[in-house]
């Protein structure tokens, strides 16, 4: 599967490049009539029901303009809402707004206060949207919170930055779409921060544009094809020794349950051993769980095991003597929650950290980035591919921001978006698992990229599985997450066995 995500700079490439050998209009005439078929696949048996098309006045408007000639040709009953602005169209619009014209598609100045629609189709903007959308545009996309049926934007939701997934402008707007149909390549946008509640489910339509046409891309959607050479099942003639050793360091007063947390996602996902080395005087074991053993942080050996650090750890001076001495070992290393914090508030760890050989993830909370990046939380989530990258970059480690399609990011620049996991993950508690899944997965000596891609991964499946099985979203507890995780990765396990 091409999982490729492109900028709008480089699609305005592959725009320019694909133009420059095909006849003038072939690529909107392509996009109208894919989009009218994935369009009546939508409608199904709502055939009878009309469509609106709301059209923009660039070519994304014109893309609409033909997928409305499109359907109207196909019997169905297609209402434009025709917002053409104050510039002229390009050639490719006027052609195929004269092609609707020409035909029986229907043409409205308002939307209707109470249209029983089919479907309605998002045609105003696309990837040319350069500023918050204006107050003629607002009406229209404000009106469709009340729609009832599928909406369909067409190769971005309006009002949607396709390289960010931000909604542009400080009091933005933008359609809240149940499917995209994209054009000439995937976008990180769709897939991060606002895009996945924008966006809805996407389908990919090349249009024809061959591999030729396509540059290099930084970035992916994530897949499991990253980690899937990893998946080797277990022999026989093995023992706890195989699997590894993880330590989770933590648990100051009060907040024992952190790294207790990230310990059972270690150990449900396979590590062969996991010690919790507390800061303060904390459970001497797990009732739930007796199988993790319980140390004392000050005293705790911290070579020759992989550590995840962080986990309600706080900010003592203890803690920060342990992170100095953590970030300092050859041991993988998962620094998470309270030792991101700290190593933002200080350039010696920070150079400790850049100075690390050994494998090393870091897994921010947006909050968490900011103070690693001297930003506030809405900087980093303005341009979330930006942020993970400056991140790996000022950290010399892999590094996974998390959040609605969490973005892992290395210091060459290579980015994934995480395609899994839903909003029940929105609970206390649920990162430290995460943590916990890829100190085993490093444990078992995976590269930093691909356990940080394939813990992440593994993670959001575990919440998708809990809520296919009706755990969630709402009430999801990370506690849950430890077994849901071992499932998937067995699952996973035995569809490579498989070869599947
Ligand atoms: N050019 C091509 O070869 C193809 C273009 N395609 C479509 O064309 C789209 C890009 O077209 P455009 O570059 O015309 O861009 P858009 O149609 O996304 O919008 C740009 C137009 O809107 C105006 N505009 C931008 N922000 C505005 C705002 N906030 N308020 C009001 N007006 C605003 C611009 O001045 C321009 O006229 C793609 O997203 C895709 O849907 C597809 O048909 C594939 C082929
Ligand atoms: N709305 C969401 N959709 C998908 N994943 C989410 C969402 N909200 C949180 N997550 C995931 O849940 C985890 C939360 O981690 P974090 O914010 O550190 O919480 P905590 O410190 O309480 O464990 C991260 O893996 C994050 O990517
Ligand atoms: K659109």
């Amino acid at each position: 599967m091409d999982n490729h995500l492109y900028t709008v700079a480089q699609l305005r490439a592959i725009e320019a490049s694909a133009y420059a050998v095909l006849p003038p209009g072939t690529l909107m005439q392509r996009a109208g009539a894919a989009a009218a078929q994935f369009a009546m696949q939508l409608l199904g048996e709502r055939r009878d029901r009309p469509v609106l098309v709301l059209a923009g006045p660039g070519n994304n408007g014109g893309d609409a303009l033909e997928l409305a000639a499109n359907l109207a040709d196909a019997g169905i009953d297609a209402l434009v809402l025709h917002l053409p602005g104050q510039r002229d169209a390009s050639i490719e619009t006027a052609t195929a707004h004269e092609r609707a014209r020409d035909g029986t598609v229907g043409f409205i100045d308002m939307l209707p206060p109470d249209g029983d629609w089919g479907l309605v189709v998002d045609g105003l903007f696309g990837i040319g949207l350069t500023r918050p959308i204006g107050d003629e545009y607002r009406e229209a996309i404000a009106a469709l919170a009340d729609v009832r049926c599928p909406i369909l934007a067409l190769d971005v939701p309006s009002g949607l930055d396709a390289d960010t997934g931000a909604i542009i402008g400080p009091d933005g707007i933008a359609v809240r779409a149940t499917h995209t149909i994209t054009f000439l390549g995937d976008k990180p946008g769709l897939h991060t921060a606002d895009g996945r509640d924008h966006a809805g489910l996407v389908h990919v339509e090349m249009l024809g544009v061959g591999p030729e046409h396509l540059p290099q891309s930084q970035a992916r959607l994530g897949t499991d094809d990253v980690f899937a050479h990893r998946l080797a099942a277990r022999r026989h003639n093995t023992h706890k020794g195989s699997f590894g050793d993880v330590a989770i360091v933590g648990g100051a007063h009060g907040m024992a349950g952190a790294p207790v947390l990230a310990a059972r996602g270690a150990l449900l996902t396979g590590a062969g051993r996991v010690f919790v080395a507390m800061l303060d005087p904390g459970p001497g074991y797990d009732s739930m769980q007796p199988e993790l053993m319980f140390r004392a942080a000050d005293d705790f050996e911290l070579d020759k095991r992989t550590l995840v650090i962080g986990p309600g750890m706080g900010g003592s001076a203890s803690a920060m003597r342990l992170l100095a001495k953590a970030l300092d070992s050859d041991s993988p290393l998962v620094i998470d929650a309270d030792a991101i914090t700290l190593i933002g508030a200080s350039p010696d760890l920070l150079a400790r950290l850049a100075a690390r050989s050994a494998p090393t993830i870091l897994t921010p909370h947006p909050l968490e980035a900011a103070r690693l990046l001297g930003k506030d939380a809405g900087e980093v989530q303005a341009d979330r591919l930006q942020a993970a990258r400056d991140m790996a970059v000022r950290t010399n480690a892999t590094v996974i921001l998390k959040g609605s399609g969490s973005v892992i990011a290395q210091p060459n620049g290579e980015t994934v978006i995480n395609p899994t996991g839903n909003a029940g993950l929105a609970t206390a508690g649920s990162g430290d698992v995460l943590a916990g899944i890829c100190g085993t997965l490093l444990a078992q000596g995976w590269p930093a990229w691909e356990a940080a891609s394939g813990a992440t991964w593994i993670h959001g499946a575990a919440a998708d599985l809990l809520v296919a099985n009706g755990v969630g979203p709402i009430g999801l507890t990370a506690g849950e997450l430890p077994a849901a995780a071992r499932a998937v990765l067995n699952m996973l396990v035995l569809d490579a066995a498989d070869g599947n």
